[in-house]
């Protein structure tokens, strides 16, 4: 095992991403223009230092389980290295539990950290990204656009490996994010799933999974055809009543709504910028629940990292 240099300290930065994208359950994914920002620097063996400001600052962990120390130390390992200590400054803004990739981006976070921290003394392919990335989420769908930006297609090869294609998404495409004051864990969504579907759905889904690919990389105008699915909403439509009622009142206006992710979040892919406000108007009109528009934009860069040196970062930075 070799040992991470003490003092060598790198600047994350990673996006949030809406997964599924309506028809391509578990396959497409968009990184989102909203971000979480971190800092990770080795200390000596068996120190751990913990900082989290924004999103999450009194609820998440600050020890071992921090799901972006978790993840940095089993990508350690995995790429031969022994743990060091870690400081961890975070400051986070993507909302946890709401179908924006949280937990996918927390561990691209603890991932690319990882990797920058061993740079000097190896290089981690994309590849190997993504591998250690869905090892621990799962599924490469959040994962991979978090990683890479732009529209992603990932998928799994037969003998297990995650892989993905980046794809640019058209200009005339643009999009709000409906967040609502409720969370849903990911995990309760996926045991509503049913292990087996109706092979005429399968179908249905695969037609609008690839005309989505065409409708958000060159032809907007098709966005609200393609946005169909059969599934995984409906099955998950009775956990997040909310949505489904609001995902209802925006398609029967026109406005290619989905569930963002797991939900509870709504995702609306748009032709013209206006429809964007006129979605927001349609939420904020509704009484159930109080629902926070993000318009927000595709994040096309994906996860950065950087080395900082030493004297430009404070404890508290
Ligand atoms: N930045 C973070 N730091 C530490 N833990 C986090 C962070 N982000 C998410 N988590 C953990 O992940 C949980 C949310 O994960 P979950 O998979 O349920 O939702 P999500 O990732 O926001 O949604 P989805 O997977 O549908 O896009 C949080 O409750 C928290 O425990
Ligand atoms: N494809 C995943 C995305 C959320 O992690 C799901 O819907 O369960």
């Amino acid at each position: 095992m070799s040992a991470v240099t003490p003092g060598r300290c790198v600047k994350v930065r990673v996006p949030a991403t809406s997964a599924n994208l309506g028809p391509g359950f578990d396959t497409l994914g968009l990184a989102l223009a909203e971000y979480d920002e971190l800092t990770v620097e080795a200390l000596a063996p068996g120190e751990l230092d913990i900082e989290v400001e924004g999103v999450g600052a009194d609820e998440v962990p600050t020890d071992e389980s921090h799901l972006v120390i978790s993840t940095i130390f089993y990508a350690l390992q995995q790429l031969g290295f022994d743990k060091p200590g870690l400081r961890l400054r975070a400051n986070n803004t993507i909302p946890h539990g709401r179908g924006l990739g949280s937990s996918g981006a927390a561990i691209v976070a603890g991932i690319v950290a990882a990797a920058g921290l061993v740079e000097d003394q190896q290089q981690v392919s994309d590849d190997t990204l993504l591998k250690l990335a869905t090892t621990l989420e799962g599924h490469p769908d959040n994962v991979a656009p978090c990683l890479f930006g732009g529209l992603t297609i990932a998928w799994v090869t037969a003998s297990g490996e995650p892989r993905s294609k980046k794809l640019m998404v058209d200009r005339g495409v643009s999009i709000v994010v409906l967040v609502p004051e409720e969370t849903m864990s990911t995990s309760v969504a996926r045991s509503l799933q049913p292990s087996q579907v109706p092979h005429a759905d399968a179908i249905f889904n695969l037609s609008r999974a690839a005309l989505l690919v065409a409708a958000l990389s060159q032809s907007p105008e098709l966005l609200f055809e393609s946005t169909e699915d059969r599934l995984h909403q409906s099955y998950r439509a009775a956990a997040m009543p909310k949505t489904k009622e609001l995902i209802d009142d925006l398609r029967a206006e026109g406005l290619a709504a989905v569930v963002s992710g797991a939900g509870p979040s709504v995702l609306v892919l748009c032709d013209d910028p206006a429809d964007r406000l006129r979605a927001a108007e349609i939420a904020k009109s509704r009484t159930d629940t109080t629902w926070t528009a993000y318009l927000t934009a595709v994040d096309i860069q994906g996860a950065t990292v950087e080395e900082v040196s030493k004297q430009t970062v404070s404890p508290s930075a």
